[in-house]
């Protein structure tokens, strides 16, 4: 009935037009309908919002939502065409030529640009904006006519710009209640995948407005020697990782949160600096860490350091993996036996799988290789891996994994990949997101800034800056927290020269920090004997060495005390000399030699 009515006055005002020639042409160039009959409420210099006079459209077609003048331009524009273009091929045909040659250019040049807005407006509305809009619809209240853009303004580079604004233009009626606004704001950070925000709420006036910008970013760089202090307050069991939004600590507790790692990282996206950053604060705490690295070189800031064991070769790392797999299980008999606080005082171990993926199918591999008729048919270090996982935080066993794309088929199952309640991701693709972090969605966009990670735990992600040590400032720390550790706690007075160059105030190993003492891990190939067959810190020459057995580079004593010798020139991580014996020998500690023997790459042997 109503609509009827309308019909009725339309066709009625349409009969009260007059349409004389003069009005007609003064319509035209005034940019209004030529028939008179507005369309829209647009005026000449407003653009319309509503149809006027026209009962079945809920809104103005384009054009007549243009405000006046425009319409009157492209009008002028389109007849001055239409006059000038015969007149002007007529009077100066080359001109002309030129004239339309330059305008089909630069025609088709903005037709391209367009369509490229085009394209990309298409893409950011399907992926950012309309499920926003789909959540926000019920929980502003909304009507169906409403589209995404009437009320939502999201930058296209929202993501990245530090600057960027999002506005949420609100329904008048908003009341703005604490938990319709919480869900407004949950809202907007899970679908537009924002971690931290400030807020501004403008509820005041008829135009009321939510205003959303980025919380300060994680710093652009996180320099080692400026976090010191951090790094030697936060809790023993809680390594820092790096900082985050708003300059905040991120870290992993090993004891409460997370009891293993897992990096996931393309080539050069700051794998070995991450790990070296957990490792380097365990082991300054007087922790023992287990490198499993068959590239040989991934890890050379710990070579030669106290409490690494570096294995290189497939045989090392099988039996370092079945090595921390035995510890673990003894730690537990001592937990079965009520000895908890006894292994609370147990250095904390980390196990660095190095290229997790390829490492384990040529676990499987060497041992299809090595093993007897009776043997099980499961590598016995693919099994000893498994349990070191599911050990964890009781026997402060820890595993840091890393690889470029952790598939669940290559680390063993879904179920070993899901005991990395942490998982650290850089320069991720899309595809590795979902398949590592699939409760996170949608999925930040990586960043190509070294040493920036997303740190996903519980469900959330933070964007975290790693903290960046050069190796050598690695290196120093570690070697003074422990040489204070052990000066202090075990009283043995020898420190490498090193060992000074980081101001001693600056670095102070907690109280409650274990020091680094038995029972010590070791690496055991074939026959288990004594790694330490003589007195650890009686020096002795390379000779004595070489002959008693405590080095064996090579299958006969000679061979190995020449190359000792070769090395002791060669090899800049080789132990220093810390006296004098006869005829001016040079004598070293045991374990010192012990320790390089076992640390030192087999490719340079
Ligand atoms: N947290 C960081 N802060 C600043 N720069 C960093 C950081 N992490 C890594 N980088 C830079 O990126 C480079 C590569 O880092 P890193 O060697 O750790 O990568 P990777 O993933 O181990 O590489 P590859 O796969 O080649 O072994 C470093 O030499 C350093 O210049």
């Amino acid at each position: 009935m109503g609509q009827d009515t309308d019909l009725f006055d339309f066709v009625g005002l349409m009969s009260k037009r007059k349409n004389t020639f003069p009005r007609i042409v003064g319509r035209f160039v005034s940019g209004r309908p030529l028939d008179g009959i507005p369309r829209s409420n647009s005026t000449f210099l407003r653009p319309g919002t509503r149809p006027v006079n026209q009962p079945h459209r809920d809104r103005p077609s384009r054009w007549m939502a243009l405000p006046g003048w425009q319409r009157a331009a492209w009008r002028i524009a389109g007849a001055s065409q239409v006059v000038g273009q015969p007149y002007g091929w007529l009077t100066a045909p080359d001109l002309m030529l030129a004239v339309d040659a330059g305008a089909a250019a630069g025609g088709a040049l903005y037709g391209a640009n367009k369509a490229m807005e085009k394209v990309q407006t298409y893409q950011h509305d399907r992926q950012w904006l309309r499920p926003l809009h789909a959540v926000l619809t019920p929980v502003l209240g909304l009507t169906e006519d409403v589209r995404p853009r009437d009320y939502l303004r999201v930058p296209h580079d929202f993501q990245t710009n530090q600057d960027m604004r999002i506005s949420v233009r609100l329904p008048v009626a908003f009341e703005g209640d604490k938990a319709t606004k919480e869900r407004v704001l949950d809202a907007i950070r899970t679908k537009l995948a924002l971690q931290d925000i400030d807020v501004a709420w403008r509820l005041s006036g008829p135009r009321p407005t939510l205003i959303i910008a980025q919380a300060p970013r994680p710093p652009q760089t996180a320099r080692w020697a400026e976090s010191l202090e951090l790094i030697i307050q936060a809790p023993e069991s809680a390594p820092i990782i790096g900082l985050g939004q708003r300059g905040r600590i991120i870290a992993v507790d090993l004891d409460s949160e997370s009891p293993h790692i897992l990096l996931s990282m393309s080539s050069g996206g700051g794998k070995s600096v991450t790990a070296r950053t957990i490792a380097a604060q365990i082991l300054a705490r007087g922790g023992q860490v287990v490198i499993c690295d068959f590239k040989k070189v991934s890890h050379r800031w710990a070579r030669g350091l106290p409490g690494v064991i570096y294995a290189r070769s497939m045989e090392q790392i099988h039996d370092a993996i079945i090595m921390v797999a035995d510890e673990g299980m003894r730690r537990f008999d001592m937990i079965e036996e009520d000895r908890d606080d006894e292994v609370a005082q147990l250095p904390r171990v980390l196990l660095i799988m190095e290229e997790m993926n390829a490492t384990m199918s040529k676990l499987n591999r060497y041992w299809s290789k090595i093993k007897g008729k009776d043997d099980p048919k499961q590598s016995p270090a693919v099994e000893a891996f498994g349990d070191v996982l599911f050990m964890g935080r009781q026997a402060r066993t820890h595993v840091l994994a890393i690889g470029q794309l952790m598939t669940a088929r290559a680390m063993g199952g879904p179920e070993i990949r899901e005991c990395f309640a942490t998982r650290v991701l850089a320069r991720y693709s899309m595809n590795a997101w979902r398949m590592l972090v699939p409760e996170v969605w949608p999925a930040p966009k990586a960043s190509k800034k070294p040493g920036r990670v997303q740190l996903v735990q519980a469900g959330e992600a933070y964007e975290t800056q790693v903290l960046f040590g050069t190796e050598a400032e690695i290196r120093e720390f570690v070697l003074s927290a422990r040489s204070q550790a052990v000066s202090t706690s075990q009283g043995i007075t020898h420190q490498r020269e090193r060992v000074d160059t980081v101001p001693e105030t600056r670095i102070r190993v907690p109280a409650q920090a274990p020091p680094p003492g038995p029972p010590q891990l070791r690496l055991v190939h074939g026959e288990k004997r004594d790694p330490i067959p003589v007195d650890p810190n009686a020096p002795i020459g390379l000779r004595q060495a070489a002959f008693s057995g405590l080095v064996t580079l090579s299958d006969t004593p000679e061979k190995t005390l020449y190359i000792l010798r070769a090395e002791r020139n060669r090899d800049p991580e080789f132990p220093q000399p810390v006296a004098e014996g006869k005829g001016q020998e040079k004598l070293y500690l045991p374990s010192e030699l012990i320790r390089w023997s076992r640390n030192r790459p087999i490719a340079t042997g």
